[in-house]
C-alpha cells in the first residue's frame, strides 16, 4: 500500500511544524547546496511528515538566498511523496482579507536570477508545468485548513516577485490589471522544482497584508505582515493536523510521480554521469549509476 509523505515547507513566521511525533531533526546534504535548514521529520495521527523551514530557522535568507534546489532536493532524499508549502502572501483584492487562508492553483513567475532547474548541465529536460499546483492535494489542504478554523478562498493567482522590497505602487495596479490575486516572492522557483522532482505541490497562502494598491490602507510593512504571521501560525499547525486525519489511507499514484518520463530528452546514452549522479535523489526512478553487470 502506497504510504502518504507530506514534505512542509514553512514560511516567514512558520519556523515549526507544532507537534510531530517521534520527531527527529536531521541535517540532511544536498549536491545542490546547502538547505535552508535541517528537517524535523516524524508523524501526526500516524502520517509521515517531514518539515523545512523555507528561510532557515532564525530567518536568516531572504528570497533570493533561499536556495530552492537544495530545499526540494532534501525533502526528496527524504522520501517525501508530495509537498505542502505555507507562504504569507499579500493580497490584490479586496475580499481576501488579512488572516484569510488562500489555496494558490496559479502562478505568475516575475522572479529573476534564481537557479530554476536541476537539469541543464549534461541532462535536459522539460517538465509541464501548466498546472503548477497538484489539485488533489491542494483541494485536501484547503478543506484542512478550513477544518482548523481558517477563512479559505480557491483559485489564487499568485504573481511571485524577486523582492526582497516590496512592489511599487504601479506594479501592484499592474499584477492586479493582470488577473493575479495574491502577490509573495517564494513559490517560484520552488514549484518549478518540485514538478522536476516528480513532487506534486500545493501552496496554501495566509494572507498578511493588501500590499499596496488600495488607497484607504496602509502600504504593507513587514512588522505588520509578522504580527498576522503570528497569530496566524497556530491555524496552520492545526490545518497540518486535519490534513493528517483526512488523508486517503492509501495514496494513488499522481501523472506527477513520473512525469520525468514524458520530459527528459537527452538520450540515456548521452547522460552526464557527474550530471546523473547530482540527480540521484530527484530523478531516482531513472538513474541507475550502477547497472548489475549482464550476462
Ligand atoms: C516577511 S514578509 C515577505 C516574505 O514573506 C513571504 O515569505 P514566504 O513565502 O516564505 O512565507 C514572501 O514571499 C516574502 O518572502
Ligand atoms: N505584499 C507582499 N508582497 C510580496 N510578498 C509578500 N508576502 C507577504 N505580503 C507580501
Amino acid at each position: 500500500m502506497a504510504e502518504w509523505h507530506i514534505g512542509v515547507i514553512g514560511g516567514s513566521g512558520l519556523y515549526e511544524p507544532g507537534k510531530l511525533e517521534d520527531v527527529q531533526e536531521i541535517a540532511v546534504n544536498s549536491a545542490f547546496g546547502e538547505p535552508s535548514s535541517p528537517v524535523l521529520t516524524g508523524t501526526l495521527h500516524g502520517v509521515k511528515f517531514t518539515f523545512l523551514a523555507r528561510h532557515g530557522a532564525g530567518h536568516t535568507r531572504s528570497p533570493s538566498h533561499v536556495n530552492y534546489r537544495a530545499n526540494v532536493d532534501v525533502l526528496k532524499r527524504c522520501g517525501v511523496t508530495d509537498i505542502l508549502a505555507i507562504s504569507a502572501i499579500g493580497s490584490l483584492r479586496e475580499e481576501f482579507a488579512p488572516g484569510d487562508f488562500v489555496a494558490v492553483d496559479q502562478i505568475i513567475d516575475r522572479t529573476a536570477g534564481r537557479e530554476r532547474s536541476f537539469f541543464g548541465e549534461g541532462i535536459v529536460a522539460h517538465v509541464p508545468l501548466a498546472d503548477p499546483v497538484c489539485p488533489r492535494l491542494s483541494d485536501l489542504a484547503a478543506k484542512a485548513g478550513k477544518k482548523a478554523g481558517a477563512t479559505m478562498h480557491d483559485d489564487g493567482i499568485y504573481v511571485a516577485i524577486e523582492g526582497p522590497q516590496f512592489s511599487t505602487r504601479a506594479e501592484s495596479h499592474l499584477y492586479r490589471d493582470w488577473g493575479a490575486n495574491v502577490i509573495g516572492m517564494t513559490a517560484m522557483p520552488e514549484a518549478r522544482l518540485a514538478r522536476e522532482a516528480e513532487l506534486p505541490y500545493a501552496l496554501i497562502g495566509m494572507v498578511t497584508d493588501y500590499d499596496c494598491w488600495r488607497d484607504s490602507e496602509e502600504d504593507v510593512d513587514v512588522t505588520d505582515i509578522l504580527k498576522v504571521m503570528k497569530g496566524n501560525g497556530e491555524t496552520a499547525r492545526k490545518m497540518l493536523g486535519e490534513l493528517a486525519k483526512a488523508l486517503p489511507k492509501s495514496r494513488k499514484a499522481s501523472p506527477i510521480d513520473t512525469i520525468l518520463d514524458v520530459a527528459i530528452v537527452t538520450p540515456r546514452e548521452e547522460w552526464d554521469i557527474a550530471a546523473a549522479a547530482k540527480l540521484d535523489a530527484v530523478a531516482s526512478r531513472l538513474i541507475d549509476l550502477f547497472p548489475a553487470p549482464q550476462g
